[in-house]
């Protein structure tokens, strides 16, 4: 296990890039502390896979230095680089049974029968394929072969770190809750520094205890789910996760006031002047619906029922904007207002978040 550190990190695929596209990773300098359990989040493209194989040694990066604890692995081979790692689809030998699978990287590393076969044991029971340990992995189905390269991927404990690229793709729904429970467990048991690489925010929030969200080759933000769900400091954050994403809407901030769709909406602070394009942003828990002059002028779409809680679609001036209503509250017929709520108001420049108190602190 290990603490990783990037330091002015960057990668371009082009020879000699030049403008800020032709970057697919821009400078990150960060550290992904011994023990975590961290999950890379973010849409297709967005560099994910690239950052992955910068770690774990399949990309040599165009700048930077990446350090396990002090030692510069950078120009070092996965190899060497002691990681464990489990890609999208299955890496099984067909011919060798699901137990010779499991037992491969630890026969490697030459260790004693006894604890190798304690820890296939071990393994197994956790992807749950204890039954069918002498089977051979051909004929299997894609899951179960899935299922036996993650478990090739835990076996060892004395790795550096267990790289994760979109794991569960080929794993049915069900299995995949089962597994991701697992793979948690599994953190909390034996401390494994852990990178997820996912684009689904539900895998990324069970697993992870720290949730990096890349967007066009930067990480925009890191920090626990919470972080994310409460002060996302970017608004493809905001966007990205909850179910649905945060609501924005273009303003004009002048000190505590918004204005937005020729209403104006009190801050829960006071902002100095802002350039750029200014935002408020605010998730669809934190507004209720209202009536008469409060609030922003709404017009209802439609509404959706989704059990718990419902979600009422409509608009502010133009703009898409959604409600979660909780079940336990009544639906006003009448609403045409939406009100938020100051203390989960953000306001975004240029898409990152302006925090007023670090602002203050400048002036
Ligand atoms: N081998 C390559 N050669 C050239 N460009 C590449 C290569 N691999 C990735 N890219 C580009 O780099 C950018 C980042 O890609 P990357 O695969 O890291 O994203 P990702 O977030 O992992 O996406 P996905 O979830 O689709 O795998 C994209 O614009 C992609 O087209």
């Amino acid at each position: 296990m290990t603490r990783i550190t990037l330091e002015n990190l960057a990668h371009s695929y082009l020879p000699n890039p030049s403008k800020d596209d032709d970057w697919a990773l821009k400078p990150m300098d960060m550290v992904w502390q011994d023990g975590g359990a961290y999950a890379l989040l973010g849409s297709s493209g967005c560099g994910k896979s690239t950052l992955l194989n910068i770690i774990s040694g399949l990309l040599v990066p165009s700048q930077g230095r990446i350090l396990f604890g002090e030692r510069d692995v950078t120009a070092l081979p996965t190899l060497e680089r002691n990681i464990a790692q489990v890609f999208q689809f299955p890496v099984v030998y067909d011919t060798m049974s699901v137990r010779d699978n499991l037992a491969f990287p630890l026969k490697n590393r030459g260790l004693p029968a006894d604890q190798i076969a304690a820890r296939v044991a071990e393994v197994a029971e956790m992807i749950g394929m204890s039954a069918t340990l002498d089977r051979r992995a051909r004929g299997l189905t894609a899951d179960a072969k899935q299922k036996i390269s993650l478990g090739r991927g835990m076996v060892r404990q004395d790795v550096n770190a267990i790289l994760f690229d979109e794991p569960l793709t080929v794993i049915d729904p069900h299995m995949k809750w089962e597994l991701r429970t697992q793979l948690k467990d599994l953190h909390r048991r034996f401390g494994h520094t852990m990178i997820y690489v996912t684009h689904d925010q539900t895998e990324a929030l069970t697993f992870a205890d720290q949730v990096v969200v890349m967007y066009d080759g930067r990480v925009v933000q890191a920090g626990t789910p919470q972080a994310l769900f409460e002060a996302p400091e970017h608004t493809f954050v905001g966007y990205f996760i909850g179910s649905p994403g945060m609501n924005l809407l273009e303003a004009r901030i002048e000190g505590a006031t918004a204005h937005v769709a020729g209403a104006r909406i009190t801050l829960a602070q006071g902002y100095g002047p802002l350039d750029g394009r200014t935002q408020i942003g605010i998730r669809p828990e934190f507004l209720r619906l209202g009536t008469g002059d409060e609030g922003l002028p709404f017009t209802i779409r439609r509404i959706e029922d989704v059990g718990h809680h419902r979600i009422v679609r409509g608009q502010v001036d133009g703009t898409e904007v959604n409600v979660v209503v909780p079940e336990s509250q009544p639906l006003p017929a009448d609403a045409d207002r939406v009100v938020p709520d100051p203390a989960h108001l953000h306001v975004y420049r240029d898409d990152w978040r302006v925090d007023p108190a670090r602002r203050e602190r400048a002036a």
